[in-house]
């Protein structure tokens, strides 16, 4: 599975859930899958067929969405097509009835219309499973209902023994049950990923609407067009489409629209320019939302507060899918609150309305956040996280607590005293001294608390009432479409200790619009800093790096044109980021990035090679730098339990750094200086916390801790023996008896494994003797040749196959010189995966430079695939 994986997509290991997933299909069962966007959902159906060499049929909503699939399959070599009214070629479908094609895609009508003719020709050829993909459109209780999608189940009798498999992104229990049953599905396998997307920055912010906004976020969007960043700008409505892109066009950026009052062709006109980065900023209402596929986005900015957080979650996850780090501003203004009414007119019932309006209050009750917002988002959808992301904009600007005791006392007093069924309204216009007919007629006038919040706005008021539902002070009801609040138990504890007088203290974190200015106050128009919307600086490439990169995305470009493709489905940002830290100079080097492909390398193989040697010439950097090759996976929150110990806690800071490091497989260099961080910290801050997690029983993976620290076995063995010497207690004294090259660092993780018994070393037990050659170290830097650092294992105790190949290896008694054929049969023995060390062994013939140099040819070639320093058969 894995060597397909490699061969056709490039990538060296399967996301969470990918790989069970792909084995239930392989076995015949029906499949549920709920991840969240971008996890990779797809790729469970389009690696069935290149294993089973048969057909995969997909249905899929939306004409756009299969076209963005199929070009991109098709530049990975996978045979695709989409039977649509958008197809040209008028062969497609006898060729898709006669197995031609691996994958192919049909809208639900066009699967419910095609004849059962069609069905039993491809039956009899090979079908491998069918993949209903966007699965929640077959339920009404979904947000996305399509009644063409009722009709599929009919497929299920003519389709026996073949697997089902829905697919979404957004599923409640109650909408997964109804796609199941909708499905006819039979004991199937579910499988229910995490929907945080820990990639993505989420940030809000309020503003006022009109010019002065939209020329700041346009100078905004300038600043980071320049870095080639594909962006989404959603507007709520046309106007602001029209406004926001016109903005955007007189600053000389080349912007797209798309929206439903443009024809059909302009429509797929913007949306095939925008795919294939003729301009990377699409101006768009939410027409413009779930058929869209492009991986490398890396903004949506939503100009406007959202109809549900249903939608923001859908329409903020086209944002960075290919996993690189990306962010989501959504600017709205207090006048956006007052749209629920009109979401309301599309609803057919109560029940519509009230959820409507339940989800409306969700989304705006997100914007009014002071706490951390993936946290609120993930609640929502019912999945638990730690406090605090450290990716959001409340995560990491540091804003005041304050306390509000005297302010709480004063609204929840008033809304206590209103005693009616009124939102926050009433009772503002009361703490104001408002004398309008609604309050004289209430005689809210008498109450005590009349006209004593005076000296703030309405808008201040409504701010820190949202606050207190926030933190469970209030509680909101919504029945129908009416609001109502009234006071938690947790708020009427605070009231019954507090007397006009005294009030005990109560702190709480500031929004913005209570800490600063708000627009009431602000007649000059004037827009807020707009801080945080910077270009993604996904990767701190050196200045010549940076140049380097530029000249692969012109050279992607280039082909991308030539061959009628999106640049994407050349080739991906991060396997192209890879290629530019890693500046590879062979086939093998190349072959071996994550994220190459075979077709990638048969096509553009070559020409790359000779881009980055011409490049890399003229910028003076070397070639064969450090490789990214094996990416770690996106974490799950099943891994994160199984490597945090049972009742141990840590402070936000360091549990997030732990997490970076740890889960992430970001280096410390790149968690100090993460993106969206509102101030880097030291490395050597970020080491301390990750070295903390270690102390408090978090898993870490202390050999490549120890590689990126540079603390080779050497290092730490005249580490050891200097602690013999004088002790552990003090830093300075170790350091004293150490060469200069050994760093603070390096003595401090040594230490932390010390204590926690935890050797990366061999013969740890020689700890007390004094190293041979103290005087003359071994460079303690961190290897710049990765590749060869992976190859050369013949000492690392770690490496998996030893006792596997030495068996093979004892029956080896004369000098066996390795051959590719050889090697190629050698390997196909072992599945797991055979080491240089005990190729050595095994080909005791050879020498290491002839078998590496064999091993790279073949590697260049495809016929094998090295992962985790281990070699496999295609
Ligand atoms: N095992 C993997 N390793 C690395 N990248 C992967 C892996 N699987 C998928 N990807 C990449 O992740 C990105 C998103 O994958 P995919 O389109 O399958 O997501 P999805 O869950 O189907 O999203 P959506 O809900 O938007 O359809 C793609 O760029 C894909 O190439």
């Amino acid at each position: 599975m894995e060597s397909v994986l490699k061969q056709y997509f490039g990538f060296s290991s399967f996301r969470p859930y990918q790989k069970e997933i792909i084995e239930q299909i392989l076995d015949g069962r029906d499949c549920m899958v709920v991840m969240a966007t971008g996890n990779g959902k797809s790729l469970c159906y389009q690696l069935p067929p290149l294993i089973t060499k048969k057909t995969a049929v997909v249905v899929s909503p939306l004409v756009s969405l299969m076209q963005d699939q199929v070009m991109a399959l098709k530049q990975r070599g996978i045979k695709a097509e989409h039977l649509s009214s958008a197809q040209t070629d008028s062969s497609a479908l006898s060729n898709a009835e006669n197995g031609e094609f691996d994958i192919i895609y049909m809208t639900p009508e066009k699967a419910s219309l095609l004849p059962t003719s069609f069905w039993s020709t491809l039956l009899e050829v090979g079908i491998c499973l069918l993949a209903v993909d966007e699965a929640h459109c077959i339920s009404e209780w979904g947000h996305d209902f399509r009644v063409e999608y009722k009709q599929l189940d009919k497929l299920r009798n003519v389709l026996l023994g073949v697997p089902v498999i829905g697919l979404t992104a957004t599923a409640t229990e109650k909408v997964r049950l109804d796609i199941i049953d909708s499905l006819s599905m039979r004991d199937p396998h579910i499988s229910i990923g995490s929907f945080d997307r820990q990639n993505l920055f989420y940030g809000v912010k309020s503003f006022n609407h009109g010019l002065a906004f939209v020329n700041k976020l346009v100078e905004e969007i300038c600043k980071y067009v320049e870095s080639a960043s594909s962006s989404i700008v959603y507007c709520t409505t046309v106007k602001d489409v029209e406004q926001v892109s016109n903005s955007l066009l007189k600053a000389g950026v080349k912007v797209g629209m798309y929206h439903g009052q443009m024809s059909n062709k302009a429509r797929e006109e913007s949306h095939r320019s925008f795919i294939r980065d003729e301009f990377y900023v699409m101006v768009a209402t939410i027409a413009f939302g779930m058929g869209i596929d492009k991986p490398d986005i890396r903004y949506v900015i939503h100009y406007g507060c959202p109809k549900s957080l249903e939608s923001y979650y859908q329409e903020s996850g086209r944002c960075g899918r290919d996993g690189v780090a990306s962010f989501c501003w959504l600017y709205f203004t207090r006048s956006d609150f007052g749209k629920a009414e009109f979401y309301c007119r599309e609803a057919k019932s109560r029940d519509q309305r009230e959820a409507i309006v339940k989800s409306f209050a969700a989304a705006q009750q997100y914007c009014m956040l002071s706490t951390c917002r993936r946290k609120y988002l993930l609640q929502y959808f019912g999945q638990n996280s730690a406090d605090e992301c450290g990716n959001c904009d409340n995560c990491t600007t540091s804003r005041k607590e304050n306390d509000m005791s005297r302010e709480v006392f004063l609204l929840m007093g008033c809304i206590q005293s209103c005693r009616g069924s009124w939102g926050l309204n009433m009772p503002v216009d009361v703490l104001r001294g408002s004398r309008a007919k609604k309050i004289l007629d209430a005689q809210f006038d008498k109450l005590p608390f009349h006209g004593f919040g005076k000296e703030m706005t309405a808008n201040w008021w409504k701010s820190l009432g949202n606050q207190l539902i926030s933190n469970g002070y209030l509680i909101e009801k919504i029945d129908d479409v009416y609001r109502t609040l009234r006071v938690s138990p947790r708020g009427l504890q605070f009231l019954s200790s507090c007397t006009p007088d005294y009030q005990p203290p109560l702190y709480l974190r500031m929004t913005l619009e209570v800490i600063g200015t708000d627009e009431d106050e602000d007649p000059s128009g004037q827009v807020r800093e707009l801080s945080g919307l910077e270009p993604a600086g996904f990767e701190r490439f050196s200045q010549a790096e940076a140049q380097l990169y530029k000249v692969l995305l012109e050279e992607r470009m280039k082909l991308a044109r030539a061959n009628k493709t999106a640049p994407y489905a050349v080739c991906g940002d991060q396997a192209l980021r890879r290629i530019t830290l890693g500046r590879p100079s062979t086939r093998a080097r190349l072959a071996n990035i994550d994220g190459v492909n075979q077709h990638f390398m048969k096509v553009y193989g070559d020409h790359f090679l000779e881009n980055i040697r011409k490049s890399s010439r003229e910028l003076d950097l070397s070639l064969d730098g450090v490789q990214e090759t094996q990416p770690s996976p996106p974490p799950n929150l099943q891994t994160l339990k199984a490597k945090v110990p049972n009742g141990k806690k840590l402070a936000p800071a360091k549990f997030e750094a732990w997490k970076k490091w740890e889960e992430d497989g970001l280096s410390i260099e790149r968690i100090a200086n993460f993106p969206g961080r509102a101030a880097p910290i030291k490395e050597q801050t970020v080491l301390e916390y990750i070295l903390e997690a270690g102390r408090e029983g978090f898993v870490i993976n202390w050999i490549r801790f120890s590689q990126e620290i540079g603390l080779t076995e050497d290092v730490h063995k005249w580490i050891l023996s200097a602690i013999s010497k004088v002790g552990k207690e003090k830093l300075k004294p170790i350091k004293n008896e150490l060469p200069e090259e050994v760093t603070y660092s390096q003595i401090k993780a040594c230490l932390a494994m010390l204590e926690l018994g935890v050797t990366t070393m061999e013969d740890s037990e020689n700890m007390n003797e004094a190293p041979a050659e103290i005087s003359e170290p071994h460079s303690c830097e961190k290897e710049d040749n990765i590749e060869e650092e992976a190859l050369d294992l013949s000492d690392d105790p770690t490496s998996r196959k030893r006792q596997k190949t030495d068996a093979t290896d004892s029956e080896t008694p004369v000098a066996l010189e390795a051959t590719a054929s050889s090697i190629l049969v050698f390997l196909e023995n072992f599945n797991e995966g055979v080491s240089l060390s005990d190729l050595l062994k095994h080909f005791n013939g050879s020498t290491k430079e002839s078998l590496v140099d064999l091993l790279r040819s073949l590697e260049g070639e495809f016929l094998i695939f090295r992962k985790h320093d281990a070699y496999f058969p295609m």
